[in-house]
């Protein structure tokens, strides 16, 4: 098993701090190197190049973030804005951005010196990590739950898309914490990784998680889906979110969505694993949630990790390996959205919606999270 060394996101205190020291995800699998932010650009920098990535570790990093500006005595209000609009479809980003910030105005407002609000910063970004952890570990459990109730008998055949392990995490993740629940239960026959074009996240993160765990599994190009559910290889496929409208309508990594259909044609289960940090009442329905849009060097460039930063071939303006002739225009959205209907279940720490309507997570979110708006806009649904 591959042990991986650096943590995933950890804060230095004084003398090498105060900074949020991240796994840097852009140089993996060839290179387990640490990306030091000391300050909220260098952090926003990490967030838009995705060194950070994955809704629940976004959320932990912006409530890092605005306990980093508290600690260096920078303007907060600003910080927690340009943190909470580094990117925009992850909900989880300004979620955490925001709670740390609450608890540095309470503590401001309750008579704390610098240092005393930067520490109730600190403590809700510090909270927030640990509830994540354990979040993780209860969405396995009901998840597995859900699958022995799907699939009972024999091995089972995974699909998953983009990466939703450790690496987007305090704890195992969410849908790869489902899939890792099964290893270990001796039921996963076979984990099948979308390579997830244009980044690579389940190629080179998936997979990496994968190996690390001991699992047996295969990468796939995105266009080989197809094939696969036709030759009834797909037993079920899990996957993330970034963003869960009040519909039930589900953002994730581009690539979702065309699963969904194939796993409705094939008849096969298509789960959603998030935390509700991850649904979000303000938005009312799909068409409603900003899909990220990234550059075009993404599409018409590969992207190529390699050890010490390089990117260790010919050079694009992107950095990446030149594929399409220079000049091309792309289309490269980040996520896409899924409708509730096709959805077969989400699995969340507090149990599983299904079908998922809009008064299955009303009701869900009423009993979360003391009633606070995603956005620190409003009061959740009640
Ligand atoms: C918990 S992981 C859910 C999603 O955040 C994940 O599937 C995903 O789409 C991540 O996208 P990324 O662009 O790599 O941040």
């Amino acid at each position: 098993m591959i042990d991986q060394q650096v943590p995933v996101a950890r804060w230095a205190r004084p003398p090498e701090g105060p900074a949020l020291v991240l796994l840097d995800q852009t140089r993996l699998p060839l290179e387990e190197a640490e990306q030091v932010c000391s300050d909220v650009p260098a952090l926003v920098a990490a967030i838009r190049s995705l060194a950070v990535r994955g809704a629940p570790l976004l959320g932990i990093a912006g409530a890092y973030g605005v306990a980093l500006a508290a600690a260096r005595g920078d303007d907060v209000a600003g910080a927690a804005e340009r943190l909470a609009r580094a990117r925009p479809t992850a909900v989880n980003l300004a979620y955490g951005v925001r709670r740390s910030e609450r608890a540095y105005n309470a503590a401001v407002e309750g008579g704390a010196d610098p240092s005393g609000a930067a520490a109730a910063a600190l403590a809700e970004a510090e909270a927030l990590h640990r509830e994540d952890a354990e979040a993780s570990e209860r969405m396995a459990a009901h998840g597995l739950a859900l699958l022995e109730q799907l699939l009972p008998d024999g091995g089972i055949r995974l699909l998953t898309h983009c990466n939703t392990g450790r690496l987007v995490s305090g704890g195992h993740g969410t849908a790869f914490a489902v899939v890792r629940a099964a290893h270990r239960a001796g039921r996963l026959r076979r984990l099948w990784v979308d390579e997830t074009r244009p980044l690579l996240q389940g190629a080179r993160l998936t997979a990496y998680e994968a190996a690390r765990e001991g699992m047996a599994y295969s990468v796939l190009s995105d266009n080989a889906a197809g094939s696969l559910f036709a030759a009834g290889e797909v037993d079920a496929v899990l996957i993330g979110a970034d963003r869960i409208a009040a519909d039930g309508s589900v953002a994730n990594k581009v690539g979702s969505y065309p699963l969904a259909v194939l796993a409705r044609h094939h008849q096969v289960p298509f789960v959603v694993v998030a935390p509700v940090t991850t649904v979000d009442p303000d938005t009312p329905d799909g068409a409603a949630i900003v899909v990220e849009q990234r550059s075009a060097h993404e599409v018409t460039e590969l992207p190529c990790p390699s050890a010490a930063g390089g990117t260790g071939g010919a050079e694009g303006p992107g950095g990446g390996v030149p594929i399409a002739p220079p000049g091309s225009a792309a289309y490269n959205p980040a996520f896409d959205v899924t409708p509730p209907g096709l959805v077969t279940a989400l699995v969340t720490e507090r149990g599983v919606v299904s079908p998922v309507t809009e008064n299955g997570l009303g009701e869900l979110c009423s009993m979360s999270l003391s009633g606070e708006s995603r956005s620190g806009n409003g009061m959740m649904n009640s």
